[in-house]
């Protein structure tokens, strides 16, 4: 079936005695719905278009009144709850989402859960055609990659309480030079959730959680700030987000190591910002303290909100394929949420029928902070958290992960793997990606380590459809960057390293040295 039939198909009536809901989508699911399809000269349909020309938006109203004049007055059949994380089937836990809690009954982590009965009301053709009609608006709160995909997300927020940057709907970026040239593949990618609003994928999981909170402090419930332990990016995009709607925001962040760009931005957006002489781990102890005495809320991944944000990034890969799984997604793992919330977008997506499979998963780690690969190693039979010692991709310097027991579920469920960079390796293969047009962040780097130890064991074939998800902007890590090009590390070779040319002003000197480089050019084609 060709996906302009596909497309067709997922708008015709259904029997009304199979799927009731689906007969009457709630006007608020139709909104945004392409309301007719271009016809080609032999006839065939095309792409969905609009057919009318809407009457020009009254100036006095922002892009929120509209979505309120719109607010659909049907019942919303969708909903989710907290319940602890990977219950047996027969556990009857389970909290609202209003209730302020991050641990089940028994100090396990919790999961929201989705009315998946619901969603199932439609058809994976039906969301798929949804979600791709919603792509590139401006309509609150849609035109968010995030929000785009809002029944899976928060299915019960009002519109009005949602606070979002238009986050997500990141380049999936074909890495055509570095495939070839470095890999032999043809059919790399790199998802770069770090180009975003604060420059990490945080942002996907912040939008959720800040607009929760928002929810909780019109409902006059005791949240007077939202805090969160960090290395950099988590912190960024809380105050970020929590700037925008007028909250306070209180990060703890461990003293003199993250980079200079990150502890600039929770100070620039007004964040009240707790320097500690501890890593992250400690600093995460202490928030989670701090969070059960006061009433700030804890925007830590441990939080399971925030992951409902993340795994768009998921579905949002399948969207970017038309609906396609891809072989392979490499993600670089630290606090481990992000593991998690991949695997979780993408079985969402096979469970509602808009995929037939979902991909396999490697996490990546620093070998300077990898106690999920030595759990992997050890046949998952020993999890012991680590001290993390100082890496470059600092924002995974993390040794004691709140997601471990999540991101082990996510790798056993679809035969994930796990690997491991030196310093060396990740700073290496940051500089390969940069020397082909990129600009990335060591996490990268760490996780296109990764794909350069598969690939060479065979495990990824050259065909192989893979995706490599790029986490954080490489300007938040310039430092790390200009060590390296200057090959100013200790006990590093930095073999792709460029530093700059240092020469006279003087005509007969510039000569001499673009001379000697374009020979040098020559030789090399
Ligand atoms: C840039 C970057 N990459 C990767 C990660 C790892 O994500 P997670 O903690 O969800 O494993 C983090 C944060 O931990 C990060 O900030
Ligand atoms: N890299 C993270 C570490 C904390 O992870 P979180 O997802 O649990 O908030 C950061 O940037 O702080």
């Amino acid at each position: 079936m060709s996906s302009s039939s596909l497309f067709n198909a997922s708008l015709s009536p259904l029997n009304p005695n199979q799927h009731p809901i689906r007969r009457h989508p709630s006007p608020s699911l139709l909104r945004h719905r392409p309301v007719a399809v271009s016809c080609t000269s032999d006839g065939n349909t095309t792409t969905p278009i609009e057919t009318s020309v809407k009457p020009p938006r009254r100036t006095e109203n922002t892009i929120r009144d509209d979505a309120r004049l719109h607010r659909s007055t049907a019942v919303n059949p969708f909903s989710a709850r907290y319940v602890p994380f990977n219950a047996p089937p027969n556990s009857a836990e389970h909290y609202s989402l209003d209730e302020i809690v991050y641990r089940s009954r028994s100090g396990g982590l919790l999961d929201v859960e989705h009315d998946m009965d619901a969603l199932k009301h439609f058809d994976g053709a039906y969301w798929r055609d949804l979600f791709d009609s919603r792509v590139g608006k401006s309509t609150w709160p849609y035109g968010s990659g995030v929000w785009s995909k809002k029944e899976w997300v928060l299915p019960e927020i009002d519109d009005d309480d949602i606070v979002s940057a238009f986050e997500g709907n990141s380049n999936l970026f074909w890495a055509e030079r570095f495939g070839k040239q470095f890999l032999e593949m043809n059919d790399l990618w790199v998802k770069h959730c770090g180009i975003s609003h604060t420059g990490s994928f945080k942002d996907l999981g912040m939008t959720v959680l800040v607009s929760q909170v928002n929810r909780l402090r019109k409902m006059n419930r005791p949240v007077v700030g939202v805090g969160c332990a960090s290395t950099g990016d988590t912190s960024a995009a809380l105050s970020a987000y929590c700037a925008a709607a007028g909250i306070p925001s209180i990060v703890f962040l461990p003293a003199n190591k993250i980079s200079m760009a990150q502890l600039v931005q929770p100070i620039a957006n007004g964040a009240f910002v707790l320097s500690i002489d501890s890593d992250f781990d400690g600093c995460m102890k202490l928030i989670r303290e701090v969070t059960s005495e006061l009433p700030i809320y804890l925007a830590n991944s441990l939080n399971s909100l925030r992951l409902e944000g993340q795994k768009t990034a998921a579905i949002e890969i399948l969207q970017q394929f038309d609906w396609q799984a891809p072989e392979w997604v490499i993600v670089p793992g630290g606090n481990l949420g992000n593991i998690y919330a991949f695997y979780k977008g993408f079985k969402m997506c096979q469970e509602l029928g808009l995929v037939d499979r979902i991909p396999r998963l490697v996490c990546a780690q620093a070998a300077n902070a990898n106690p999920l690969y030595l759990h992997y190693k050890s046949g998952w039979k020993d999890f012991k958290p680590m001290t993390a010692s100082t890496t470059f991709a600092s924002a995974i310097q993390i040794g004691d992960p709140v997601s471990i027991d999540r991101a082990v579920y996510a790798l056993k469920q679809c035969d994930g793997i796990v690997e491991e960079a030196t310093e060396e390796e990740l700073m290496d293969a940051m500089a390969q990606a940069d020397s082909t047009g990129m600009f990335i962040c060591p996490h990268t780097g760490v996780a296109l380590t990764a794909l350069f130890k598969l690939r060479k064991q065979g495990v990824i074939a050259p065909t192989d459809r893979t995706v490599v998800v790029s986490t954080a902007h490489g300007l938040k890590f310039t430092q790390s960057k200009v060590d390296y090009h200057s090959k100013a590390i200790p006990d590093m070779a930095c073999r792709f390293s460029n530093p700059p040319v240092e020469v006279k002003a003087d005509f007969g000197a510039v000569m001499d040295v673009l001379k000697s480089y374009l020979g040098s050019q020559k030789l090399r084609s």
